[in-house]
């Protein structure tokens, strides 16, 4: 063998054992684009297969050794050869057996001695365009065969279902991880229809025909169609969720028209949504409805209602007390109390319904689709039982009633925030009006609804600049001589357009919007400077003091005594001179920090009274824990003296109760001669009232004190 390999160009064996037959080949191919490698004998040409991948064998027959039918029988026999086309060459034409012997041995065509150039080159040609032909063919089996092993190991292994159907829905192909979702051998899908596994919202009567379905209309317009969750079906018949892509596949080779459906299992993340979707729109507590899932739920029922020209309630509930069961039973018993409320509630409700927990202690319930709004009356009273019914909580059996209002759609109101307000004024009003009611709401409601909201807005407007206000100061009396001892301030509300409003008024929506806080600092600070003024004017005395109105939510700012020693260090009030009044409620609500931050306040030497005594819970219990120094009778009581009621009793009581405990007593309301004489009778230290004098403004107030005995000539009949 000689010259160097080109291993791009085709490889022609010639084998002969004449080296003037070789030379020649060489030359009649010479220009041919393959290469020509030679070999003299039947062993150089094996040894040389072995080897080399040749195109084409041009092989002597006669030759020593191992003649050319030996060589090619044993060409044949090595995988590496036994494809390869060998052309015998022989000198001349032999028997017909000896010609079909070179046939049988594997050659596949004759050449005889003298080699005609022509039909030397053209057999040449012809065998070597059909090895290139050849080896095209393999490299793009070769191709296929690596495509097809990449394609079916991506679908193994695939983590989502994919599978193949035909335009009619008959599943093709299926990867395993189909099969494994939909609960079978991947491969016994093929065959079975899609609708198998898509369930009753594509396969149900309605829609039947697989040609309705999307997916079909996918396949057949060549679009894809796309459910980010759906549901499949198991062959066992239960569904469970996913999410799916369908898109047209076409192999117009293959004659294949159909789809291919990728889908994934989201049970998981069904869950995790679930649970989400729980903790935004539900109560952790009571599991009831949230504030949030309410007022959507509130907002469809209105526009289902208004499609339909139905009816429905909103039932806004507040339990009455339930303040005492968390401060004296403890939280949990509260959490109890409130669970059990919410289970009640549920029990009252049909589907359709929703029972919801706005927060603390506040519920309401829609019910929906009322045929009549009387049937209110009959859903008032179920709910009432179920209520009132006594409580089982840290092991004792309690009763705990509600306060219940009611706002009817469409005749109170078609919206939903006015629907909310208006239930809620009404359950106010339950409240206010002794608890323990149900109230329906009434147009006057409606009316008092808007003062609120105007009064609200307004309030947020005034106290931005304090501009509005100014403190009234109504005088206190000793109950002897009748002279002026002090002075509580009493804040006035002076609004542009509105006039004077009340702070009956306003004070409870400026506590409930939290501007109280603002505006009851602003009348502590100015009251003190005016006060100081007075004090520095030797208008009053030194021991003179000066009583002011504090909410709760003043004392529970955080600020209240940073303020309150500010103001005592830049006014020069002394705190001997300073008395707070507080409400019996406030204790009620949080009595551990009631007792705190009295007692913090008490320290710096500032005396407190309990205003409106004998109106709130008149618990005994507080008044020896707290640091009192006043009780303050309220009017009603003092109102109705000397009209044979049992007012009297109760005023006598409050007194002597007041001293027992080294308390002294105010009598608020003060208007006549004959409870003066009553009071006096009983030892009661203080008055205040319009007898004396209403509240006043600075200017009369300071008009009022240059008299030299404002009130001690007043005729008081002897006792
Ligand atoms: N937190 C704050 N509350 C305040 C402040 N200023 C007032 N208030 C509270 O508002 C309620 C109404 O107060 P007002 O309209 O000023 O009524 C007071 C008196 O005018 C009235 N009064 C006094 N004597 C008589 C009388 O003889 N007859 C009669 N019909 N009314 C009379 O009583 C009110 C004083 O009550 P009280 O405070 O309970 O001593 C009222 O609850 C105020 O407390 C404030 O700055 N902060």
């Amino acid at each position: 063998m000689e010259g160097h390999r080109n291993y791009d160009r085709p490889m022609i064996l010639a084998v002969d054992d004449c080296q003037s037959t070789l030379l020649v080949i060489e030359k009649i191919l010479e220009d041919m684009d393959a290469q020509l490698v030679k070999a003299h004998s039947g062993r150089e040409a094996l040894s040389l297969v072995l080897r080399h991948s040749f195109a084409l064998i041009l092989l002597d027959i006669q030759m020593p050794e191992i003649d050319g039918f030996e060589t090619a029988t044993l060409m044949r026999s090595y995988l590496g050869s036994k494809d390869t086309p060998i052309i015998f060459v022989t000198a001349e034409m032999k028997s017909e057996a000896h010609i079909k012997r070179g046939y049988e041995v594997g050659g596949v065509d004759y050449l005889f001695k003298p080699l005609d150039v022509k039909i030397l080159r053209s057999k040449v040609h012809v065998f070597l365009e059909m090895d290139a032909k050849a080896k095209k063919l393999k490299e793009t089996m070769m191709s296929l065969h690596v495509a097809g092993q990449r394609n079916r190991m991506l679908l193994d292994c695939a983590g989502e279902g994919i599978i193949g159907y035909d335009l009619n829905g008959k599943i093709i192909f299926a990867n395993p991880m189909a099969g494994s979702l939909l609960g079978c051998n991947h491969e016994q899908l093929s065959g079975r229809h899609l609708l198998e596994f898509l369930g009753p919202k594509y396969d149900g009567s309605r829609v039947g025909e697989w040609e309705l379905t999307p997916i079909y209309a996918a396949c057949f317009t060549g679009s894809s169609y796309k459910r980010e969750s759906d549901t499949l079906y198991r062959s066992n018949g239960l569904g469970f969720p996913v999410a799916f892509t369908v898109n047209a596949a076409t192999l117009e080779d293959m004659g294949y028209a159909g789809g291919v459906m990728v889908f994934r299992d989201i049970t998981e993340r069904k869950e995790v949504e679930a649970r989400l979707l729980r903790l935004a729109r539900y109560d952790q507590l009571t599991e009831l409805a949230n504030r949030t899932f309410f007022r959507e739920f509130l907002e469809a029922t209105i526009a289902r209602a208004k499609r339909r020209a139905k009816l429905f309630a909103l039932f806004f509930i507040d339990l009455d007390g339930f303040k005492e069961v968390n401060d004296q039973l403890g939280h949990q018993a509260g959490d109890q109390l409130l669970k059990e409320v919410a289970k009640r509630l549920k029990e009252c409700i049909r589907i359709g319904d929703l029972a919801a927990r706005l927060g603390g202690d506040e519920f309401c319930l829609v019910f929906d689709d009322l045929s009549k709004l009387d049937d209110c009356y009959q859903l008032s009273e179920k709910l009432w039982k179920a209520l009132s019914q006594p409580y089982l909580i840290d092991g004792r059996e309690t009763v705990i009633s509600s306060s219940i209002g009611v706002a009817t759609f469409p005749d109170m109101s078609t919206e939903a925030e006015e629907l909310i307000q208006s239930a809620d004024m009404a359950m106010y009003h339950a409240k206010k009006s002794g608890k323990n009611k149900i109230q329906f709401f009434e147009p006057r409601l409606h009316e008092q609804v808007m003062e609120r909201n105007l009064l609200t807005l307004e309030l947020r407007r005034a106290s931005a600049r304090l501009n509005e206000f100014q403190v009234y100061f109504q005088p206190k009396v000793d109950g002897n001589e009748f002279k002026i001892i002090g002075v509580e301030a009493l804040v006035r509300w002076f609004h542009p357009e509105l006039g004077m409003i009340s702070p009956g008024k306003f004070v409870p929506i400026a506590e409930s919007t939290g501007v109280i806080t603002t505006i009851g600092d602003w009348v502590f600070e100015e009251s003190c400077r005016i006060t100081r003024n007075l004090q520095r004017q030797g208008l009053i005395s030194e021991d003179w003091k000066l009583a002011v109105n504090v909410s709760l939510r003043q004392l529970k700012e955080g600020h209240f005594i940073r303020n309150l020693s500010r103001v005592l260090k830049e006014t020069g009030f002394k705190p001997e001179n300073l008395e707070i009044e507080i409400t019996e409620s406030m204790f009620m609500e949080d009595t551990k920090y009631a007792v705190h931050i009295l007692q913090e306040i008490h320290n710096l030497g500032v005396t407190i009274a309990v205003d409106d005594f004998g109106t709130g819970y008149s618990s005994l219990n507080y008044l020896s824990r707290l640091p009192i120094d006043v009780l303050k009778i309220d009017r009603s009581f003092v109102m109705d003296i000397g009209k044979d009621s049992c007012e009297d009793t109760i005023v006598r009581a409050i007194i002597s109760l007041a001293h027992s405990l080294d308390l002294k007593v105010v009598a608020e309301g003060v208007e006549k001669k004959e409870h003066i004489e009553f009071l006096k009778r009983n030892q009661c230290d203080a008055f205040q009232g319009y007898y004396f004098s209403k509240p006043l403004n600075l200017v009369d107030l300071t008009e009022l004190l240059t008299l030299k005995y404002p009130f001690e000539k007043r005729g008081v009949p002897a006792l």
